[in-house]
């Protein structure tokens, strides 16, 4: 059994360079939280933390009830599969999965033991007599995992441990990884860029940006409910759509998003949310596939521009578009059809609107995490 938990803490390397600031995190117990941000945004960071592999600068890491900061990694009962996949390439693949096992004095009965069960449990039973050099990518991370698996520990680590596998193959692992943390009943803190890969995979995400949690919440909450435009930004393909405008009160109770070519009037729950804030200058936000094609009359919960670019994508198409100037991607079915040049209206799913304060990027609507 595992709970983690991370209070207030900094992660400042020897050169000064504050990674990771005041970090308030309590994964509970067999969890799948997944780490997700750009690339130096400190994930990778918080993960070795928990390994033991960089200690903590001030604040507490705790597991269940015993704070950790000096525990060293070999004491801390976790594993840990990297991108790189660190595996021997002198040995077999059952020396690889089995070595930390006999290291740790492991009679040779229990080692062959689980070597099979791993092996059978990630379908590499076949491949146990070669080295790494024989395998393919998906094989050897496969090996890694088993290595991981085999130590049976309380907390499963994982960074990026997919991104140099191929997309379909990323795809298919996706979902064992997912049926690993099942069958294993472990917490897993796994670590990605990749925001479809936080989306499947996670219990809850962790978004970060320059060393800050930007939000912790469930896929759901983090993709409809964005406490910020850089969580709105990071998740979502194409990236969502923002027009600047303003508030504007109207008859019982309305409210309404203005700028130049566009009045959107705001669902009454957000309304209620936004009473009293007329005048006040905010950044709306319009998901890429939160349109219809729609005949609402011009400029009033609608949309009307140029096509600019279509982009099919298979199941459906990007379709890129000319609004005063400004270029807007929404995703739109397959069989819309429409010309470069054309005039085009675009129905707004009112209910899926985004309002952020123009200055913070704060949501207005969502509650912050
Ligand atoms: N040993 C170190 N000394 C100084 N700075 C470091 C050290 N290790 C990492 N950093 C810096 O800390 C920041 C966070 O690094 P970290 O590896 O945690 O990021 P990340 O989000 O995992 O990114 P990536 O996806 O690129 O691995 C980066 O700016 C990185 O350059």
């Amino acid at each position: 059994m595992a709970r983690i938990r991370f209070t207030n803490v900094n992660k400042k390397y020897a050169n000064g360079f504050h990674a990771v600031r005041n970090l308030n995190l309590d994964i509970e117990d067999r969890e799948f939280i997944v780490l997700l941000g750009p690339s130096g945004c400190g994930k990778s960071t918080t993960l070795n933390m928990i390994a033991g592999l960089e200690e903590v600068s001030d604040g507490d890491l705790i597991f269940d009830e015993q704070v950790v900061n000096y525990v060293p990694p070999h004491k801390r009962d976790v594993a840990m599969v990297f991108q790189s996949y660190a595996l021997y390439p002198h040995k077999t693949v059952y020396d690889n999965i089995g070595f930390g096992l006999k290291m740790r004095n492991a009679s040779k009965e229990e080692i062959d033991e689980r070597v099979q069960d791993a092996a059978k449990k990630l379908e590499i039973s076949h491949l146990l007599d070669r080295r790494p050099s024989q395998l393919s990518g998906g094989q050897r991370q496969r090996v890694a995992l088993g290595r991981a698996m085999v130590r049976d520990p309380s907390v499963f680590l994982m960074d990026e441990p997919l991104s140099n596998l191929d997309a379909a193959l990323r795809i298919s692992m996706r979902a064992e990884i997912k049926e690993l943390h099942r069958a294993m009943e472990t917490t897993f803190v796994y670590v990605t860029h990749d925001q479809a890969e936080a989306l499947t995979l996670a219990d809850r995400i962790v978004v970060m940006n320059d060393g800050v949690v930007q939000q912790i919440g469930t896929p759901d909450d983090i993709y409809e409910r964005p406490a910020n435009t850089f969580v709105a930004s990071f998740l979502g393909s194409p990236p969502i759509n923002y027009f600047d405008g303003v508030l504007e009160a109207g008859p019982d109770d309305e409210m309404a998003f203005v700028r130049d070519g566009l009045r959107l009037v705001l669902p009454a729950d957000h309304a209620a949310s936004l009473k009293g804030q007329e005048g006040r200058a905010v950044r709306l936000g319009i998901r890429a596939e939160d349109v219809a094609e729609g005949t609402a009359e011009p400029g009033y919960n609608a949309l009307s521009g140029t096509v600019n670019s279509v982009l099919p994508v298979g199941s459906d198409q990007y379709l890129g578009m000319d609004f005063g100037g400004e270029e807007l991607f929404f995703r739109v079915g397959k069989d819309l059809r429409h010309a470069f040049g054309e005039s085009i209206t675009l129905a707004v799913d009112l209910n899926r609107l985004h309002v952020f304060d123009r200055e913070t990027g704060q949501s207005l609507i969502w509650n912050a995490a």
